[in-house]
């Protein structure tokens, strides 16, 4: 498939924090329909890839394409707590500009998300937050998902589904990038990264590379 088809292009992006480089030079293509996996060692820079990926952090140097919209799932909640789940809603669907809820109460029906919609987000338990940002990161429908430690708080179940709902996503020809410090998933991935000495490799998707 030709590059300027991908719903992600990154060429050589670099990142230091106070001149200690964590970012040295990331090249990476995401295709349309790909579940892409992303590991590496706790502070290996894991999550500053993601937030540049996202937008949410400015590189020192290189480039981010993205081929249509993005959603993106940060490892902190984004949920605020003077908010209810049905505010939450209602403020992401005006920020997208969405004219329903549809897709959103889709999500929420095939994560079994068990919180009241009257709740604040502090009431509910750790893995239903989880659902409720998932849901807020998937309701405009982007042509690409970044998910950062997206299982932290999920019971098995919820797990599954969520497995579920990336399949019916590829099946869409959405992509979904999902960033871990483990590789057990790697079976239900297309393809698998390792980001260590903050460069990307391709890794053995047995999870020994
Ligand atoms: N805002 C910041 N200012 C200074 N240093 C930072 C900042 N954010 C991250 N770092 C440093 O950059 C390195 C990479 O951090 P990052 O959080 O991206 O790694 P990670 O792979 O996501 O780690 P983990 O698996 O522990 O979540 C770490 O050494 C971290 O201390």
């Amino acid at each position: 498939m030709p590059s300027d088809e991908a719903v992600l292009r990154v060429r050589d992006v670099r990142k230091s924090y106070r001149g200690n480089p964590v970012l040295r030079g990331v090249d990476l293509d995401l295709p349309p329909g790909r579940v892409a996996g992303v590991v590496g060692e706790n502070g290996a820079g894991k999550t500053t890839l993601l937030r540049v990926l996202a937008g949410d952090l400015r590189p020192d140097g290189g480039s981010v394409r993205h081929g249509g919209r993005i959603g993106h799932c940060p490892q902190e909640t984004v949920l605020h707590d003077a908010f209810t789940v049905d505010q939450h809603l209602r403020f992401f669907q005006v920020a997208y500009g969405l004219e329903d809820l549809r897709r959103a109460e889709e999500l929420m029906e095939a994560l079994r998300f068990s919180g009241s919609r009257r709740a604040r987000p502090a009431t509910l338990s750790g893995g239903t937050r989880q659902k409720l940002n998932l849901v807020l990161a998937l309701m405009h429908d982007p042509d690409l998902l970044l998910l950062d430690e997206p299982y932290q708080g999920f019971d098995w179940e919820t797990y599954v589904r969520f497995w579920d709902l990336a399949e019916e996503l590829r099946g869409r020809g959405r992509s979904v990038l999902v960033v871990s410090h483990l590789a057990y998933d790697a079976a239900r991935l297309d393809t698998l990264h390792r980001l260590e000495g903050g460069v990307l490799r391709a890794a053995d998707r047995t999870g020994a590379a």
